[in-house]
């Protein structure tokens, strides 16, 4: 499987609109994701990672799939998206709903992914939510679902779970996924420099826990005075990093193999002792 991990850089107070973003997002898309299976893009890219006082003004209306519509951030995206004919995971959106949900909120940190057509075939509600009390724990709500999938051609082959950003500092989610058969987690992200190396760390650590694939995506730039870390990377099953980035706007390219995650975990399988 071919994979493009598009590290977009932006600044908030650049005076660039939702509508500005997700056209220059999906030329990215174009011209970065031509010629790959499956492309990826950072967490919160349209509203601003850090920005949550923009996050209400920003966010989106999700229920509009329900009627095979999507909502106006993503609609560039689809179109980039049927013309290079891959699957594209659009890392997420703040999602805005009618109703509130448990905690009282109705914004959610929610991914979408979508087919060859521009079509959404996963979604996935962020479980944890960072901020200690501030940000998105005192905006958002959290999600509840695991998300385990399958994706679409030219995607297909390898179990893909979702998760987002902070989600990889709780290996719990991680071990619940490899339970629900994923082969590779996939990760956008949107990380400060400040803790670029717990990433760093963690992105192997996942990959060599559970002898998964990790594909991840931040951003770069600086959003409400946070320095983004960059360094978007793909990890192999055996821990071995195939690309990494640096830290200003980037893409990657790499090509993963469908059978590295069965070879690996033939060839050291620690996974068979686990003792539950
Ligand atoms: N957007 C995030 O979830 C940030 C996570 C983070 O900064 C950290 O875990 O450290």
């Amino acid at each position: 499987m071919r994979i493009a991990i598009i590290q977009l850089g932006y600044a908030e107070g650049a005076d660039e609109s939702v509508d500005a973003r997700a056209q220059r997002v999906a030329d990215l898309v174009r011209s970065a994701g031509a010629g790959h299976d499956l492309v990826l893009l950072p967490e919160l890219w349209s509203a601003g990672g850090f920005a949550s006082s923009e996050w209400e003004e920003r966010s989106q209306d999700l229920s509009v799939l329900d009627q095979g519509e999507l909502p106006p951030a993503l609609v560039p995206v689809a179109e980039a998206t049927r013309e290079i004919g891959a699957v594209v995971h659009t890392g997420s959106v703040v999602e805005r709903t009618a109703g509130p949900g448990e905690e009282g909120r109705h914004l959610w940190n929610t991914s979408v992914v979508l087919d060859p057509q521009g079509r959404p075939c996963a979604t996935y509600r962020k479980i944890h939510r960072f901020g200690f009390g501030g940000g998105e724990p005192k905006l958002m709500e959290a999600g509840g679902e695991i998300v385990v999938t399958d994706l679409p051609a030219p995607a297909d082959g390898l179990r893909v779970g979702l998760s987002t950003c902070y989600d990889l500092r709780f290996p719990e989610l991680y071990r619940l996924q490899l339970d629900r058969g994923a082969q590779v987690f996939v990760i956008p992200s949107a990380w400060p420099m400040a803790r670029v190396e717990h990433w760093r760390l963690l992105l192997r650590a996942r990959a060599v826990e559970d002898q998964c694939f990790v594909v991840a995506c931040n951003t770069a730039g600086t959003h409400a005075g946070v320095e983004m870390g960059g360094h978007s990377a793909v990890v192999d099953p055996g821990g071995t990093v195939l690309a990494e980035a640096g830290a200003g706007e980037e893409t990657l390219s790499v090509e993963i193999e469908d059978d590295a995650v069965a070879r690996t975990r033939e060839g050291f399988p620690v996974l068979a002792d686990r003792r539950l």
